[in-house]
């Protein structure tokens, strides 16, 4: 079966003489919660960016939804990059500053052409997190971290991605507020179908949270019948 998401011995980081990730390999298949629990610096969030098509591993493959990524970043081709959707950890080093709640949920409608929709289908995505239309004006610097992090949950959710990727999404959140994210994402899930990455170190809700959860230091091998990674060209540069 064609896995929703899949890391095929990715080796990444910062120094290529001493990358984070070293070969490793994690797949999810359609619609399956997958949690990835490992102790704070040891690679989730770098495991993260390389599943979101954020950061380019030194090598191996990401798939998604059975196809190779065939970019970066900006690069990435629009199909590749808008199949995953990705919520941050802070959501104020993810959000610009300058635009309100409401621009910010349609950031990505507009930023793909969907601008004729973009204000109603915001509203309908901040009323699926619990946002209203008063705060919904507001900018980042007038609302609260929960706030803002139900508005960025509603960005990712815009372009009904085909995997989610959460990295520590509620580890700023108060127990309330990690539970309506929590439901808001499951519901989510269970209308599209959606898989889901869940990366944090509480073992507790991801084990509750998810289908299953994989350990960092343990679980990041190989299925045996995957294919052997290829080197990426020693020319590219990461980043
Ligand atoms: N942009 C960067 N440049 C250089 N090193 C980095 C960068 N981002 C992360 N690192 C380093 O890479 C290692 C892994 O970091 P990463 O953020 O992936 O860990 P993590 O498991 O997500 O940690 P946490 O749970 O604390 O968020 C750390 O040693 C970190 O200092």
């Amino acid at each position: 079966m064609t896995a929703a998401l899949e890391l095929r011995g990715v080796t990444a980081g910062y120094d290529r003489r001493d990358p984070v990730l070293r070969d490793a390999s994690l797949a999810l298949a359609e619609g399956e919660a997958v949690g990835l629990l490992g102790p704070s610096g040891c690679g989730k969030s770098t495991l993260a960016k390389v599943a979101a098509l954020l950061h380019r591993p030194y090598a191996g493959t990401v798939l998604i939804g059975g196809e190779e990524a065939r970019g970066w970043r900006h690069r990435a081709p629009r199909a590749q990059r808008t199949a995953v959707g990705v919520v941050f950890q802070q959501p104020r080093l993810a959000a610009d500053p300058r635009l309100s709640l409401a621009a910010l949920v349609a950031e990505p409608l507009r930023a793909t052409g969907r601008g004729a929709q973009a204000a109603a289908r915001a509203e309908e995505l901040a009323a699926r997190v619990g946002l209203g239309p008063d705060l919904l004006a507001r900018r980042p610097h007038e609302v609260s971290d929960g706030q803002l992090q139900r508005a960025c949950v509603a960005r990712a959710l815009a372009l009904r991605p085909r995997v989610l990727v959460c990295d520590e999404m509620t580890a700023m959140l108060d127990a309330s507020t990690t539970a309506a994210l929590v439901a808001v994402v499951e519901e989510y899930r269970a209308d599209s179908g959606a898989a889901l990455l869940a990366v944090g170190h509480d073992r507790v809700l991801l084990e509750r949270w998810c289908d299953r959860t994989v350990d960092y230091a343990t679980g990041l091998r190989a299925a045996p019948d995957v294919t052997p990674s290829r080197p990426a060209p020693a020319d590219t540069p990461a980043g």
